[in-house]
């Protein structure tokens, strides 16, 4: 009876001693991110305006890019009337003109910023990307090459121009904003969630390579979200579609992502998916019970 009683009482002691430990992981410690240099692509929209703010806020040197100048200036002066968390010092943003597109220009463009802005980069944030509305059939493979460069190679292009120096200074964080669609593909969507897949893949493969570095990788897989994404999107002919879409205005608002993007800094997580249970419950479909999820899809085909 007296040795029940110890053996349990000794089991007890080491479950609090390891949910101790697991809370202690699991509590962020957001002093880390004070005065860490955060390069954010599609800063100047959605949810990579909403990475600006939570780092901002957290005491980071935010490097906002993007094609538009006249918009990034517009989230700096909003940034700049922010107070930041934690009563840290803030640090003035730093805005730069960069299109992810311009594959062959993108790693020595994204140099330059860096030491533009100091030579040094902790964080990166690939966030820029666009979408698609159509048929395979009737889309131009102009379009399919556009949408595989920015949301694909521009992401790879950025990564290599920041990799250098996140080696030389021994550490660093590569944040891979993906998507649902990067886990399943859904029909009307066939370059955009190539390209999701292809980045999935990419940060997969590259997230081992440079762990002895201490640079951590880490893709945020979000469901919808409400951003000028759907309004952006190309269509077959490789005009914009112009329209916000149902699914995009009853999304997730863009700061429940960036909250996600921030956590998955601070925890190390490899990998985070925001997005409801019916959609996580599609990817376990996907891969315990191929034909549902095929049957699944063509049940949403338009014809
Ligand atoms: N909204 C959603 O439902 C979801 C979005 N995502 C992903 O989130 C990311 C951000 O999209 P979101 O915020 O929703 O959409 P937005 O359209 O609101 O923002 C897109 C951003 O990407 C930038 N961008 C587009 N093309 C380029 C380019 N060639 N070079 C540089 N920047 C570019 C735009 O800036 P500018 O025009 O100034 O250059 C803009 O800042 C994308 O990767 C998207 O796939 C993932 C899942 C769901
Ligand atoms: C047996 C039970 C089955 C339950 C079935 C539910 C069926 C629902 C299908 C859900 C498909 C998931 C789609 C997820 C799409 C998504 O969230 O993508 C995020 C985006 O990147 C959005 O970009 P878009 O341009 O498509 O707006």
């Amino acid at each position: 009876m007296f040795e029940i009683a110890t053996a349990l009482l000794i089991g007890f002691i080491i479950l609090l001693l390891l949910l101790f430990l697991h809370a202690r992981k699991q509590n962020p410690d957001y002093f880390f991110l004070v005065g860490k240099v955060v390069l954010i692509t599609g800063a100047s929209s959605g949810i990579g305006r909403a990475c600006s703010f939570k780092f901002y806020r957290h005491g980071c040197k935010v490097v906002l890019c993007s094609r538009n100048k006249a918009e990034l200036i517009k989230v700096k002066e909003s940034l700049e009337l922010q107070t930041t968390a934690l009563g840290v010092k803030a640090i003035t943003p730093e805005v730069h003109i960069l299109d992810v597109s311009d594959i062959s220009h993108v790693e020595k463009n994204v140099q330059n910023i860096i030491e533009a802005s100091g030579g040094k980069i902790d964080i990166v944030i690939n966030n820029a990307g666009v979408s698609y509305r159509g048929h395979v059939t009737s889309t131009q493979l102009e379009v399919f090459q556009k949408v595989m460069d920015v949301n694909f190679l521009g992401q790879v292009a950025v990564t290599k121009a920041v990799l250098p120096y996140m080696v030389k200074s021994n550490g660093g964080h590569i944040i891979g904003i993906g998507s649902v669609q990067g886990k399943i593909a859904v029909p009307h969507r066939a370059p955009y969630t190539a390209s999701k897949h292809a980045c999935q893949a990419f940060y997969d493969s590259l997230r081992s390579e440079v762990a002895h570095n201490n640079i951590h990788v880490s893709v945020v897989n979000p469901g919808y979200v409400k951003t000028n994404l759907s309004h952006s999107a190309l269509t077959d002919d490789g005009s914009s579609y112009g329209k916000l879409d149902e699914t995009t205005a009853k999304g997730l608002h863009p700061d429940v992502i960036a909250k996600f993007v921030v956590h998955s800094v601070i925890l190390k997580k490899k990998e985070i998916m925001v997005a409801p249970f019916h959609h996580k419950l599609v990817v376990w479909i996907r891969l315990i019970c191929p034909n549902l999820y095929f049957w699944l899809m063509k049940k949403r085909t338009n014809v």
